[in-house]
């Protein structure tokens, strides 16, 4: 069985006295046991954030990684490696924002895909297609190819310690939720091209759905069969609506 996760993505959103709220507000909710919940800060504030959750079950995840695994010149950049040191499990690799506004390429999100995993931490792979994609029926296409150049890299096996999250760029941010049954069928679609390779890595992995998930919409989503939890943006500043779709995973 597959553990449900919910992570929330703060994106480049905070200060340091939202943050202490923030952390104030996820202290007191009830999660549920069986699900694994992340919250990913921006890299100023994971400190704060592992500090700050001290004793709570919630694991702290960043939003990026440096393409090169250890600390060395790379100006600007974190490594993989320190995000390790101070605490983190998982990192984000390949959001929609960071290949459209920043032009990482496939070759690049793969190299921090590595990097990661390299230093122990979890890769959070994104993918998706955007409304102009999904409208020309190139939804699959594009997400075959975003999963395939990681899969041709380094091969299906680093999915056995990584997690994927389909969002539509389409659905980000907008308030547009896919359909449960639009986000199901490319859920099973990347589980069957890692199937093709490896069915047992293929079962294992965490598919989550990502794209203005809110407590509303969020249990019919993870009601789908290969939808494992949600990656959160909006929704998860706000500590009573991200302990609502964490329970919704739970159920
Ligand atoms: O991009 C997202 C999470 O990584 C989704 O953001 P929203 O939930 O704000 O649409």
């Amino acid at each position: 069985m597959r553990r449900p996760l919910v992570a929330g993505n703060w994106k480049m959103h905070g200060t340091r006295a939202s943050v202490a709220e923030l952390i104030k507000g996820l202290r007191q909710l009830a999660l549920p046991a069986g699900v694994e919940v992340a919250v990913m800060p921006p890299c100023l504030y994971i400190n704060q954030v592992i500090q700050g959750l001290d004793g709570k079950s919630i694991v702290v995840g960043a939003q990026n990684c440096a393409v090169e695994p250890v600390q060395g010149a790379l100006t600007g950049e974190v490594a993989a490696s320190q995000l390790a040191d101070v605490g983190c499990n998982l990192v984000l690799v390949g959001h929609s924002e960071r290949r459209l506004i920043l032009g990482e390429s496939d070759e690049v999100v793969s190299r921090k895909f590595a990097a990661a995993q390299s230093c122990g931490l979890v890769p959070v792979l994104c993918v998706g297609e955007t409304r102009e994609q999904r409208e020309a029926g190139k939804t699959l296409e594009v997400v075959g190819r975003q999963l395939g150049s990681v899969i041709e890299e380094l091969g299906v096996g680093a999915f056995a310690q990584a997690v994927i999250a389909y969002e539509p760029v389409w659905a980000i941010g907008t308030g547009l939720t896919a359909s449960p049954q639009q986000a199901q069928e490319v859920h099973a679609a990347i589980r069957s091209q890692l199937s093709a390779e490896n069915a047992e890595v293929a079962r294992g992995v965490r598919i989550l759905y990502g794209g203005s998930v809110k407590a509303a919409s969020a249990a019919d989503l993870f009601g789908m069969p290969d939808i494992d939890g949600g990656l959160v943006g909006g929704a998860s500043l706000n500590a009573d609506e991200f302990g609502a779709i964490c329970r919704a995973a739970g159920s």
